[in-house]
């Protein structure tokens, strides 16, 4: 091969896999990229908090809430929004306060929020689910997905929801996917951007065995899914049109939960992971559990989170 040549074909990419924040979350999860600051927001939902890693500084900021946090979103009118226990809530970083923009599962008291994000018209979707004793272990159907709209009132869409986990829109708007974990499947609905209603649902991936638990997902600019795989150990890259997989990266963790674009243009991807139920032998073969990752040379990009318009 001349040195002229590269060894690999031209759409062959270089995946580097680097971690670059170490603290060693009970499980991180939620990973939003926030341009203006250059800084990944994250949740580490048992130990109730909200992180906030500067890439320029390499520092991290953490604000501490009184319920499991289990995501975190950008917000129009500045600060963020999150979801703490059952509650909507906005945050306000500066003095660390948070303000309650509404309430859901009253009548369930051992259900929490689990996954959320914003949607292309800045309503905040998250579902809710039963307390686990151990990862997967909960009782089953207690979840509902949900929507908090920009004058904060609050839209169901279903119930008997499993672990309500990750979703996302289509580049045109018309199709919401959404993991329900418990089911193995990535589905996907219609959608209907002006009103927020949903329809027609339908499965458009099964795990494959060694796939393991389907968790956190974010769109790539060629509209196709990233879905980190929860005892997996990887991301993987999907079609939703053919229901085929594309792509697998591995990490060097089992307990991948969630991924999503940043940095430059959107061209690295940022994983978070957990290190809760790994025994004493799998923290030992796996130090970086619970540690977030930066993937680049994925060769394509992601889009810009939305930010909640209320
Ligand atoms: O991160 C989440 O979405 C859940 O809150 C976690 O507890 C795990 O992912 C779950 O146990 C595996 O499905
Ligand atoms: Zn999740």
């Amino acid at each position: 091969m001349s040195r002229h040549t590269s060894p690999f074909p031209a759409t062959m990419s270089s995946i580097k896999i680097e971690c670059v924040l170490r603290e060693n979350y009970r499980c991180g999860e939620s990973p939003v990229w926030e341009e203006a600051s250059k800084c990944l927001l994250f949740v580490d939902i048992p130990s109730k908090t909200v992180c906030r890693w500067d890439s320029i500084s390499n520092r991290v900021q953490r604000v501490g809430v009184d319920a499991p946090v289990s995501s975190v979103a950008l917000r129009q009118s500045g600060g963020y929004v999150a979801t703490i226990g059952t509650k909507f809530c906005a945050l306000n970083w500066e003095d660390q306060s948070v303000f309650i923009l509404a309430m859901v599962d009253e009548d369930k008291k051992n259900n929490r929020f689990n996954d959320g994000k914003v949607d292309p018209a800045g309503r905040y979707f998250a579902g809710t689910m039963a307390e686990e004793t151990a990862p997967a272990v909960l009782e089953r159907h207690q979840g509902s997905l949900y929507s908090l709209f920009p004058d904060h009132s609050v839209k169901k869409y279903f119930d008997q929801v499993d672990i309500s986990n990750g979703l996302d829109w289509s580049l045109d708007h018309k199709i919401f996917y959404y993991i329900d974990s418990l089911s193995y499947t990535v589905d996907a609905f219609d959608y209907d951007l002006p009103t927020g209603q949903i329809s027609n649902r339908r499965t458009v991936y099964k795990m494959e065995k060694d796939e393991q638990i389907p968790d956190g997902m974010c769109i790539d600019v060629e509209g196709k899914l990233w879905v980190a795989c929860y005892n997996g150990g990887r991301v993987i890259r999907l079609d939703p049109e053919t229901g085929k997989r594309l792509q697998t990266v591995k990490l060097p963790v089992d307990k991948t939960t969630s991924c999503c674009f940043g940095g430059k243009d959107y061209s690295e991807m940022y994983v978070t992971c957990a290190r809760d139920g790994m025994s004493a032998e799998g923290l030992l073969r796996q130090p970086d559990a619970g540690n977030i990752f930066k993937i680049t040379g994925l060769g394509v990009k992601g889009i810009a989170p939305y930010s909640y318009a209320g």
